[in-house]
């Protein structure tokens, strides 16, 4: 959809990784579908490279410079000196960043200054719609920022979503072969003979225990996966002889830790699953689009600001569900937030499986409606670089 107009314009994308993958994560979805779907010129500035190497094992951390997937990518170190580095056209500071100011001032000096965008952290909560692409004139500099914020409505950026994504993973959602050979990928030969597969991405969950020992009594059996992380660790100390390539296996549950996957094969992984738990901010859009059930384990903030976040996502998910389907799930995902006693939660949530999943589809086709984040990232740019140095 791009005009030659954008196609000419460089791009670049500033990240800072404040801990865990997400912030990388999402940086690193947006580079690569721009450059994939869009042919646009795209640098991405990240300060770990080690964590980055975890979602793609391809990264190699002792390069200031590589090209991956179409995308330039630099090591953002503390010592460069910013003044030799000329500013692309668009530039966009991710998740609460700060570009460093010598590198403002050099976009500031630019003839054309460059479009400068804050991609903003996703909330589902009404007044993002009031400052999605708001201009923000910087005090020191004469530059405006504008803020744009990725969302569920229409009035927001939507949500990252590459454009063959649905028809991927619901090809592989259908396919037993392929299903198969995934999982013979991951040592799991025997993942499709189980009732039921559960994904396990979380932070430190003190229902855990819990949680592994009513899977144990329940009458389906359980395949449940966890990535390696602070989770992992905590199942491995509940569960003798849990490692990562040693499953462990009681009841009607084995439990297995998964190496972190490349960020495709993750997406396969929700595809693959029947429950999905996800965490932070971009596993969490992920389940949306592979629409199995699934349980958000939101970041958690200071005064627990993060539930009123959390409620805010529900009250829109749930809006046009029936009352006891969405009592059933929101009772879940507050006691796995707030890490309450989960059995009572737990059976009304996997009683209403076939419920939630068609309530995922409705709810992933309208978030479709909103269009994705890249391609309105790109109208955005194109209408404010049509009127140059109009930016408001
Ligand atoms: C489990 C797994 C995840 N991933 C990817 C999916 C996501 O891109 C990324 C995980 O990111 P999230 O789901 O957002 O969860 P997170 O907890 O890692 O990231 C968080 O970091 C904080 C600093 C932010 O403030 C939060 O909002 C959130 O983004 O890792 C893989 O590529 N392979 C894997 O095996």
């Amino acid at each position: 959809m791009s005009s030659d107009n954008t196609h000419k314009l460089r791009w670049e994308v500033f990240c800072s990784v404040v801990d865990n993958f997400g912030d990388i994560g999402i940086c690193w979805r947006l580079c690569r579908q721009l450059a994939a779907e869009f042919q646009v010129p795209v640098r991405l500035w990240v300060d770990d490279l080690l964590s980055f190497q975890r979602i793609c094992p391809d990264v190699e951390p002792a390069l200031s410079e590589q090209h991956l997937a179409g995308v330039v990518i630099c090591h953002w170190q503390p010592d460069l000196d910013w003044r030799t580095i000329t500013p692309a056209q668009v530039v966009i500071e991710a998740l609460a960043c700060t570009i460093p100011f010598a590198y403002q001032q050099q976009m500031a000096a630019q003839t054309v200054p460059p479009l400068w965008l804050n991609l903003e952290y996703l909330s589902a909560e009404a007044w993002v719609e009031d400052c999605h692409t708001l201009a923000s004139p910087q005090p020191q500099l004469p530059l405006n920022k504008y803020f744009f914020f990725p969302g569920f409505t229409a009035k927001t950026g939507g949500l990252l979503r590459e454009q063959q994504l649905i028809t991927q993973l619901d090809q592989f959602a259908s396919d037993r072969v392929a299903q198969q050979r995934f999982w013979q990928q991951l040592q799991l030969d025997d993942a499709l003979d189980f009732s039921r597969r559960i994904s396990l991405f979380a932070y430190s969950q003190q229902q855990l225990a819990g949680l592994l020992q009513l899977w144990q009594q329940q009458t389906e059996s359980t395949l449940c996966l966890i990535p390696e992380g602070t989770l992992a660790e905590q199942a491995m100390a509940l569960c003798p002889g849990l490692a990562l390539g040693k499953p462990w296996q009681q009841g009607q549950l084995k439990l297995c830790i998964l190496p972190f996957l490349p960020q495709p094969d993750y997406d396969l992984l929700l595809a693959a699953c029947d429950i999905n738990f996800v965490r932070g901010e971009d596993s969490i859009i992920r389940a949306q689009w592979a629409a199995k059930p699934f349980i958000w384990q939101i970041y958690r903030q200071a005064e627990q600001a993060h539930l009123d976040k959390l409620a805010a996502f529900y009250q829109r998910y749930s809006q046009h569900w029936p009352p006891q389907l969405a009592t059933a799930v929101w009772q879940f995902w507050l006691g796995w937030n707030t890490e309450q006693e989960l059995s009572t939660a737990w059976l009304g949530f996997v009683q209403q499986l076939n419920e939630i999943e068609q309530k995922n589809r409705e709810w992933r086709a309208q978030l479709i409606g909103n269009g994705d984040l890249a391609t309105n990232l790109v109208r955005f740019v194109e209408k404010k670089i049509i009127m140059p140095r109009n930016f408001s």
